[in-house]
């Protein structure tokens, strides 16, 4: 069934080619059944327990391309991301960049590699140091790797930078200090420091949710924009579907819940049309200013709101003891993810749930039409 599922994968990229903005069947990375265990919890007293942050996970990147990686908290999406951009090695699955397993790449294609896959944290205070000014910062990455040479060079190409992120005019940003600047314009720096490498795909980890509400959209413009003009892939960490869907309008979305994809597809297909009763909760906790369409939109509850722990996973299915739709198959049967209507989903009622958020949709539709 696995193997099926890279299968899909290549049958999903044909379906919404026509909807992604990429039209690239050219794979740049593949992630081929990645699992991350960590061990937690070794005492005196009694042995490690494994988390499975990550799960079998299966997925393409193509050049250009925009993927949104959502879930709760503590779903997996930054250990994946970290996977992704070679942080952290995963302790199954095979990771593959153009191709080639990262793990085995030549001195120079690890070097290449580093370059071309690029994370842009959440936390732009920690990630920048404080003991050095945004020209120290965003000239050291590109003399180190020889993207230019000398300082003068070294400078046009910074003022180059800050001007491409929006922070102008670029003279007065050369000698601040990371403090000196706000939550939005230390994301650009971290945003410019990341293209000066000239990636291929940069992974932003929840890049908004540290900084003003009004200031978020200008960001999530501004990496549409890097992914438009630089034909740079975005894999896009949220917990938020709202900016998810903003910023991945075109692209697609992964799903994640307890270090497994439930969900991938398209965005406006997953968004719209949920097979999962996962997302489908999640959409439904999504607030509504009508008071009426937000009870009719609760009207498939959870039977548990509380999160089963990462170290001891449920059997079967593992979002079993909080899905309305769960059988006694969900106890024991773990769903692979397999096709249903143009999105893949790990779910085996999907079609059955899909029919009630059809349902459900047509019940608001008619509260709205009152
Ligand atoms: N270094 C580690 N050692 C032990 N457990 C870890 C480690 N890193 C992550 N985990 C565990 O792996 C699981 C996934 O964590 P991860 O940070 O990837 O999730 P997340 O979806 O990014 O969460 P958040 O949105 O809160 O950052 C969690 O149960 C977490 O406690």
């Amino acid at each position: 069934m696995n193997a099926r599922n890279l299968d899909y994968e290549a049958e999903l990229r044909q379906r919404t080619r026509g909807a992604a903005r990429t039209t690239s069947s050219e794979v740049l990375m593949r992630l081929d059944h990645v699992s991350m265990y960590f061990e937690r919890g070794q005492s005196m007293f009694g042995s490690a327990q494994k988390v499975g942050a990550v799960v079998d996970v299966n997925l393409d990147i193509h050049p250009g391309e925009i993927i949104a990686l959502v879930g709760e908290s503590g779903c997996g999406k930054t250990t994946l991301g970290n996977i992704i951009t070679g942080l952290q090695k995963p302790t199954s699955g095979k990771l593959l960049y153009k191709g080639e397993e990262v793990p085995k790449l030549s001195r120079d294609k690890a070097n290449q590699f580093r370059g071309e896959v690029q994370m842009v944290q959440q936390d732009s205070y920690a990630a920048l140091n404080p003991m050095r000014t945004i020209y120290q910062s965003l000239s050291a990455p590109i003399l180190q790797r020889k993207i230019v040479r000398g300082r003068k060079a070294a400078k046009a190409r910074v003022i180059e930078l800050l001007q491409t992120v929006g922070l102008t005019p670029p003279e007065r940003f050369l000698d601040k200090y990371p403090h000196q600047l706000s939550g939005g314009q230390r994301q650009r720096i971290l945003m410019a420091r990341a293209i000066s490498l000239n990636p291929k795909i940069i992974v932003a980890d929840e890049p908004v949710s540290m900084i003003d509400v009004s200031l978020r959209i200008s960001i999530l413009n501004l990496m549409a924009e890097l992914n438009r003009k630089l034909d740079i892939a975005i894999i896009y960490i949220t917990h938020d579907l709202a900016t998810a869907r903003y910023i991945a309008g075109r692209g697609r979305m992964a799903v994640m819940y307890l270090g497994r994809v439930m969900e991938l597809g398209g965005v406006n297909d997953v968004l719209s049309q949920p097979k999962h009763p996962y997302l489908q909760a999640l959409l439904s906790a999504v607030p509504t200013p009508d008071p009426e369409i937000a009870r009719a939109m609760t009207e498939l509850p959870l039977r548990s709101l509380e999160m089963p722990n990462a170290a001891k996973p449920p059997s079967g299915c593992r979002f079993h003891p909080r899905c309305p739709m769960a059988s006694a198959r969900c106890t024991s049967e773990e769903p692979q993810l397999r096709l249903v209507g143009s999105e893949l989903t790990a779910c085996h009622y999907a079609e059955e749930a899909h029919e009630l958020w059809q349902r459900k949709m047509a019940d608001i539709s008619a509260i709205k039409h009152v």
